[in-house]
């Protein structure tokens, strides 16, 4: 079977993306017989970071015309990307955000031309690219743009729990005028799509949440889920999808409800989140569904307070990566 190709843009480069890079590239977990990594970075900035974390990492130029192979244990392809200012762990400096985006324009371009076969992303920090100028919000909204699909969804996923947000990036005041019948709907189906198409769900289990406290109470706590979400219920349900509530989110992430589902559709990202990562952050998966080309990411921040530190954890990325690679085999 041919090798896949994944990249991992390596992110904020003053965080702990260019730290998960190197200690990938040591742990055996995360070199997959199957996959050659290629890190979409800067190889001067992970040779310095080699050096302060005092780890034995070869840095080997990427050739995008050699065919991808397996590369043996200390060794990092790495793509090069220049970086525009100084770089130091754990110290934002907007002159970089450039390169960052630069990193993703490359995963984006590559998945899309067939260059790579899926990417996984690196945390990057979504304040300091719009102190930079730049608006952006995140790389589901980003990799949406840049690829023209009209709807993407934002899922995490741990051992035992899948959390789909109707909403990504917006701030809470926009919430509810956010939320419609279509936009639920169209959520929905797209999740129901990618459960039964890459994640081995043949009839998926679908609980939808409400937006207000206690999913309304009958409209006497707000009228969204009458309004919007009940009648997107009705519809998907009449389409043969397999979707509940809408359900308090208080109580919907209880095990006697999640035992019999296959994810969980939130309104908001401080609605679904914070349940998934008590439940399993560090050993956790942000994926985006709908896009032409599979994406995978970390479910953790820049961490700047890690960064060169070697306190860090790369559960997530092995996981993001296995994720990734999964996705792209089946
Ligand atoms: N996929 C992405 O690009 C994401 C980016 N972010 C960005 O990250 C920035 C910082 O966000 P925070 O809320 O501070 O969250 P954070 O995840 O960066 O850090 C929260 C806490 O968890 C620790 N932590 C995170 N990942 C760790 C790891 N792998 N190993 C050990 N400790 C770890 C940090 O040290 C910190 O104490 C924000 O600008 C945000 O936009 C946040 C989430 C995802
Ligand atoms: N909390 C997850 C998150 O915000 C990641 O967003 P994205 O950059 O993957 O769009």
């Amino acid at each position: 079977m041919k090798l896949k190709r994944i990249a991992y843009s390596s992110g904020e480069p003053a965080g702990i993306g260019p730290d998960i890079a190197l200690y990938l590239a040591l742990a055996q977990a995360s070199q997959p017989s199957s996959a050659e990594l290629v890190v979409l970075g800067n190889k001067q900035l992970l040779q310095d970071r080699a050096h302060q974390l005092g780890l034995d990492v070869s840095l080997v130029e990427y050739d995008a015309s050699r065919p991808p192979q397996h590369w043996p244990l200390g060794t990092l392809l790495v793509a090069e990307h220049a970086l525009a200012g100084t770089v130091t762990a754990g110290e934002l400096n907007p002159a970089n955000s450039r390169y960052v985006l630069n990193l993703l324009d490359h995963a984006c371009r590559g998945c899309l031309q067939g260059e790579f076969d899926a990417v996984m992303t690196g945390p990057v920090h979504k304040g300091v690219i719009n102190d930079a100028g730049i608006a952006f919000s995140g790389h589901t909204e980003f990799f949406a743009e840049q690829s023209q699909t009209p709807q993407v969804v934002m899922m995490l996923a741990t051992p035992g729990l899948r959390v789909a947000l109707v909403t990504t990036h917006l701030p809470l005041s926009q919430v509810p005028s956010a939320i419609n019948q279509p936009l639920v709907e169209s959520v929905t189906e797209i999740v129901a799509s990618a459960l039964k198409q890459q994640f081995a769900c043949p009839q998926p289990r679908i609980l939808m949440c409400g937006l207000n406290p206690h999913a309304g109470e009958q409209g006497h706590l707000g009228g969204e889920e009458i309004e919007h979400i009940e009648p997107a219920i009705r519809d998907l349900k009449q389409r043969g999808i397999d979707v509940s509530g809408p359900w308090p989110a208080d109580t919907v992430f209880q095990p006697h409800y999640l035992e019999n589902a296959d994810a969980v559709i939130a309104m908001y990202h401080d609605q679904g989140l914070p349940v998934l990562k008590y439940r399993g952050f560090g050993n956790a998966v942000n994926i985006t569904l709908g896009l032409p080309f599979v994406r995978t990411s970390v479910d953790h921040g820049t961490a700047l307070d890690k960064a060169g530190t070697g306190a860090i954890d790369i559960g997530s990325a092995s996981y993001a990566l296995e994720t990734a690679l999964t996705m792209v085999t089946e």
